[in-house]
């Protein structure tokens, strides 16, 4: 009837799925290198069939050409989406659609350029707060770095650093909860009965009563307010002209601060390490900044194919935050000569795709120039998705890494402990660890 991709044979099924919840990219990429670009699972474990893919064509069919006939999974939808609400990235269909029209205005480059002194102030704030005379957590500083300019460039002066801390301790505990749930479904009843899935939701609720009592304050205020809350409040559907409903708002407020500080950690601790472990592309990080004087932190040098941004680009190509993307196809479908049932879960392995010796030269090396290549838009190079689904933050993401780096190489330098990137790849693809000592430069730049 079908014509599923090669399958995982019944002798390799049970080593694929236990590496799947201690090691999924080797897993998912050794079944690559055995079975081709393109291949099948079948897990009894949780009855469902998958096909895993690394193919870019496949993957702009999904996601672009046929996106009508894909929806996302329901570990988002249902599993996350249970925690933290109906937001863009857990919602689908014409409620997605209808929101994603009403949200996404808010982070054009113009709107998100307002935004700059906001992110400027938290930046330099952190790096003063970190430099210590000591070793320090380098990836829990970029956490609480992108965490701090969500908060503030989403409600300003409305959020202080106590509710900050509350919301940021309610999120990594829901996130633990969610890979649970992931990794080991079948032990579903036991949260139940243990009163783990109780606990996690009563903090979902008080994470909401928090936001719930900002927005309220902030609907009673009058006054200039430089803030995406702002933004958001002020938004209207087109077609009936109305505002957000109240619980829909705190839905995607809670998103925006899930989607949109990970993300950004993780590619700042990527990038630092790689900076590091590169002498002659720091360099020459630190000569365009330099160079730049007085406009180093201007939005007119911010944007280009800069060094700054190069650099960036090929740490997310290294290492992309989200290393897979999952889909649902709603009907049976069928791609060149193979087909499948409705059903069937596609799993498109960024990772891999980025690092494919096919498409890439050198493909494990740092070479933020191949950025300035001309053939780099034929390349398959999705780190922020493809499709109607497109990230809405990259703009915002680009903004606050780029003035971080430059930031921190005006005036600092870092000695870097960590000597080997060592990572894990849970919801998002992060660093095991970054550990290194903020020193200040004794030379002014
Ligand atoms: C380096 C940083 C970032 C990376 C690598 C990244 C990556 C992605 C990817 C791959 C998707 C698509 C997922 C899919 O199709 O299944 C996505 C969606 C999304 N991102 Fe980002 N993101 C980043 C930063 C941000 C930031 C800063 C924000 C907000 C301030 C944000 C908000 C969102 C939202 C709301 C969605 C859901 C869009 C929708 O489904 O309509 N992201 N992101």
């Amino acid at each position: 009837m079908y014509n599923y991709p090669p399958k995982v044979s019944e002798k390799n099924i049970w080593k694929t799925l236990l590496k799947l919840n201690s090691d999924p990219i080797a897993i998912i990429s050794q079944n690559f290198r055995e079975l081709g670009n393109t291949y099948t699972l079948n897990s009894f474990l949780v009855n469902k069939r998958f096909v895993f893919s690394r193919d870019p064509e496949l993957f702009d069919y999904v996601m672009r050409k046929n996106q009508k006939n894909y929806e996302k999974s329901a570990i988002q939808t249902h599993v996350l989406g249970k925690y933290l609400g109906k937001g863009l990235l857990t919602n689908t269909g014409k409620n997605w659609l209808k929101q994603r029209r009403l949200v996404q205005p808010n982070f054009s480059t113009k709107n998100i350029e307002l935004l700059h002194q906001t992110m400027v102030d938290e930046i330099k704030a952190t790096i003063e707060d970190q430099i210590k005379n000591e070793t320090i957590d380098l990836y829990k500083m970029t956490n609480s770095l992108t965490f701090n300019i969500i908060a503030k460039t989403l409600f300003g002066n409305s959020i202080d650093y106590d509710q900050i801390l509350r919301i940021s301790g309610s999120i990594t505990e829901i996130q633990k909860m969610f890979i649970k749930e992931v990794r080991k479904p079948f032990l579903m009843s036991w949260y139940k009965v243990s009163g783990q899935l109780k606990k996690h939701l009563q903090l979902s609720d008080e994470m909401r009563v928090v936001f719930r009592e900002i927005i309220l304050k902030r609907q009673s205020e009058t006054g200039d307010f430089n803030d995406i809350l702002q933004n958001l409040l002020q938004s209207r559907y087109e077609d009936s002209g109305e505002p957000m409903a109240m619980e829909q708002l705190i839905d995607e407020i809670i998103i925006l601060f899930v989607a949109g500080h990970e993300t950004s950690a993780n590619t700042l601790a990527f990038t630092l390490f790689l900076i590091e472990n590169n002498e002659s592309e720091k360099q020459l990080l630190v000569k365009e900044i330099n160079d730049l004087g007085g406009d180093f932190l201007s939005l007119k040098t911010l944007f280009g194919n800069s060094k700054t941004m190069t650099i960036i680009k090929e740490a997310l190509r290294l290492y992309p935050p989200a290393w897979i993307i999952d889909r649902v196809a709603l009907e049976d479908d069928s791609f060149k000569d193979f087909s499948w049932e409705k059903g069937t879960i596609v799993e498109f392995l960024l990772y891999d795709m980025h690092r494919n010796p096919v498409d890439w030269e050198q493909p494990k090396s740092f070479l933020p120039e191949r950025f300035e290549e001309e053939d780099i838009k034929s390349k398959p190079y999705f780190p922020f998705g493809n499709g109607a689904r497109y990230c809405i933050g990259e703009h915002f993401a680009f903004m606050e890494m780029i003035l971080f780096l430059r930031l921190f190489y005006k005036k600092h330098q870092l000695e870097i402990e960590t000597k080997e990137m060592k990572t894990i790849a849970l919801i998002t693809l992060r660093p095991v660890e970054l550990r290194g000592k903020i020193v200040l430069n004794n030379f002014e730049n």
